[in-house]
């Protein structure tokens, strides 16, 4: 059945629904957000940046000492705790600061937090090496900040400001560079983890903590607290040569052109000649997309007579997304965009959520006086929702993100028109290194037998499908449900070997979470470095489910 005749379907099944209190709360909160949360989310930027400012002015720059003196006190924490009356370790953030979604409802059950807050400094930048080491509380604009001024960039910068490295490597970290480098966690050298039992560990790749090291991407801070990171960096030059490409067809097709942009037929994936250095898909219907590849350029080329140069991380230009649409209209076309703008071309709009939180973001007269304030921080929007507006963004919104290999894009995108027909897609390639040691993610079992435009035999190509806005039928005012539709993708999932991203609701059982995910190492890690009993587990701190007393006992005596 073609999508064109599924949604006919859908649309015929679903009932009329009023619009509720909800819908008309989620309508106005710009009369909150703007003259509330942006000067707020403004304010606490410039207060950040003195802060550190502030805190290098008196301490001096962080270095290996000021590091370890650092984590001395994380040790000495977790050794005050009383095993058999204390609950569960977790970061002592709360869950409003953090970007993800999903509810957190592990940090209102009984538990023993670890403050990590003062661990928030760059500790190294090795320029020769191109390597750096920072605390886990370093969020991506710190990052970017003071890498960008050398010529370095961190092999996969994760966008938007305010991701921390610890977030990203428990969690996932993905950027258009992840068809070359994979996630970020991907790109470290070591991980220092504090035990359970208060041991420091510096895991590498190849060290006597490797298995630790392979485990604790996706293990959500289960296995132990992360207190330092060394990541590498790739050198970067001023510009970046941006080739936006329409496409007119419909899914298979949208599918289609998108792989051919990245992953040459003849499998030749390590020839730069052929692979370009960023890729970013934004399907906007069944019907249409805009496949974005980014190449580096220096400022001489950049300069070159005849060239545009576009400076679109300035306040008053249009949003990034609806900058691409033009594409549809006007075919294909190159321009040059300076490098620090084009890594955080989606900030400002929050990718394309921004436009629910603010209507009239895009507008040009917003967008010119007051356009410098966006965007409005996810932590401070988390912290003035109401009740109202968190179970709005699990009935009736898609916040989804299914990480699918490359062969399974067209079939991915059409499960997804027919679940949430919510539109623009965010297509964004990254590869999976073939692991076969029990990783909870690992390239398909013997794909490299049969290898398709992408993979290599070290790893196979996947794409992070990002779903995230308001769903066709709320918008038609028809009949859906939210969790109903997170279930049925969690099943599509499983049964097509492919993963759910857990920064968002998650409605699947735990067992059905590890068929989806390989418990192997993961479960081995937890006996052999003494989480169990001390750790929270994942599933249990990822899932939806209220924290009751007994859930917590049960969980203790894992
Ligand atoms: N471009 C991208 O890749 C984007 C990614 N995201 C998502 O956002 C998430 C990151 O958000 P962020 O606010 O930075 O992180 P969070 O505070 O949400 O942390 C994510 C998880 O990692 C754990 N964790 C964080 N730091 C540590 C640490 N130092 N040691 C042990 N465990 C730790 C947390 O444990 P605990 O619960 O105990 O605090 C939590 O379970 C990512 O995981 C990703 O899924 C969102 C937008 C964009
Ligand atoms: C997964 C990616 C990006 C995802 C973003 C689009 C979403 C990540 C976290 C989302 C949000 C968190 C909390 C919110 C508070 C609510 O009151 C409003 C919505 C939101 C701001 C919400 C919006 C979408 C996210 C920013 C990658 C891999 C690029």
């Amino acid at each position: 059945m073609s999508s064109a005749e599924s949604t006919t379907m859908a649309q015929r099944k679903r009932e009329k629904r009023p619009a509720s209190f909800a819908d008309f709360i989620v309508q106005f909160r710009w009369i909150v957000v703007v003259p509330v949360v942006l000067p707020l989310s403004f304010m606490f930027y410039q207060y950040k940046a003195w802060q550190l400012t502030i805190h290098r002015f008196l301490h001096g720059p962080s270095n290996d000492e000021t590091h370890a003196e650092a984590i001395k006190k994380v040790q000495k924490r977790i050794r005050e705790r009383k095993a058999a009356t204390d609950g569960l370790i977790c970061t002592a953030r709360p869950p409003w600061l953090g970007v993800a979604l999903r509810n957190s409802e592990h940090k209102r059950s009984t538990r023993f937090e670890v403050e990590l807050g003062h661990l928030s400094t760059i500790v190294w930048i090795d320029k020769e090496k191109k390597l750096m080491k920072v605390e886990p509380m370093v969020c991506m604009s710190q990052v970017s900040h003071a890498t960008l001024k050398l010529g370095l960039a961190p092999a996969v910068l994760p966008e938007l400001d305010d991701l921390t490295v610890g977030g990203v490597i428990n969690g996932y970290g993905i950027e258009g560079s992840s068809h070359i480098y994979g996630l970020f966690a991907e790109t470290c050298t070591a991980f220092e983890i504090v035990l359970g039992d208060g041991t420091l560990v510096r895991c590498t790749a190849d060290n006597e903590h490797s298995d630790l090291f392979k485990a604790i991407p996706w293990s959500h801070g289960s296995l132990g607290l992360l207190v330092g990171v060394e990541f590498r960096l790739i050198p970067v030059k001023e510009y970046m040569r941006v080739t936006y490409t329409p496409v007119h067809g419909d899914l298979k097709k949208i599918a289609q052109v998108y792989t051919d942009l990245f992953c040459p037929r003849d499998l030749d994936q390590d020839n730069p000649e052929k692979v370009p250095d960023f890729v970013e898909g934004i399907v906007y219907s069944e019907k249409t997309a805009v496949i974005t590849t980014g190449r580096y350029a220096s400022y001489a080329e950049a300069h070159n007579k005849g060239n545009k140069i576009n400076a679109l991380g300035w306040w008053f230009k249009p949003w990034f997304h609806i900058h691409c649409e033009k594409a549809l209209e006007t075919g294909e076309f190159v321009e040059y965009v300076p490098i620090r703008q084009y890594y955080h071309r989606h900030t400002r709009s929050l990718y394309w959520e921004g436009g629910l939180i603010v209507p009239f973001g895009n507008h040009p007269l917003f967008r010119l006086f007051l356009g410098w304030l966006m965007p409005p921080k996810v932590s401070i929007l988390k912290y003035t929702q109401n009740d109202a507006i968190r179970k709005y963004y699990i009935q009736r919104h898609a916040c989804q993100d299914l990480l699918v290999p490359q062969h399974k894009v067209a079939e991915s995108l059409e499960f997804c028109h027919d679940a949430f027909e919510t539109y623009p897609v965010w297509l964004c390639p990254h590869r999976l290194f073939k692991m076969e040691c029990g990783t909870m993610l690992d390239a398909e079992k013997g794909y490299a037998k049969n290898k398709k435009p992408g993979d290599t035999d070290y790893a196979q190509m996947w794409t992070d499908v990002g779903v995230w806005g308001v769903p066709g039928p709320v918008l038609r005012e028809e009949v859906w449900d939210g969790v109903e539709a997170t279930k049925s993708m969690e099943k599509w999932l499983r049964d097509n070997n492919s993963y759910q991203c857990l920064y968002a609701v998650v409605e699947q059982t735990e067992e059905e979470f590890w068929k989806m995910f390989d418990p192997t190492l993961y479960t081995a890690m937890r006996r052999k470095y003494g989480a169990e009993g001390a750790f929270m587990p994942l599933y249990y701190k990822i899932s939806n489910t209220k924290k009751t007393p007994q859930a917590t006992k049960k969980e203790k005596n894992l």
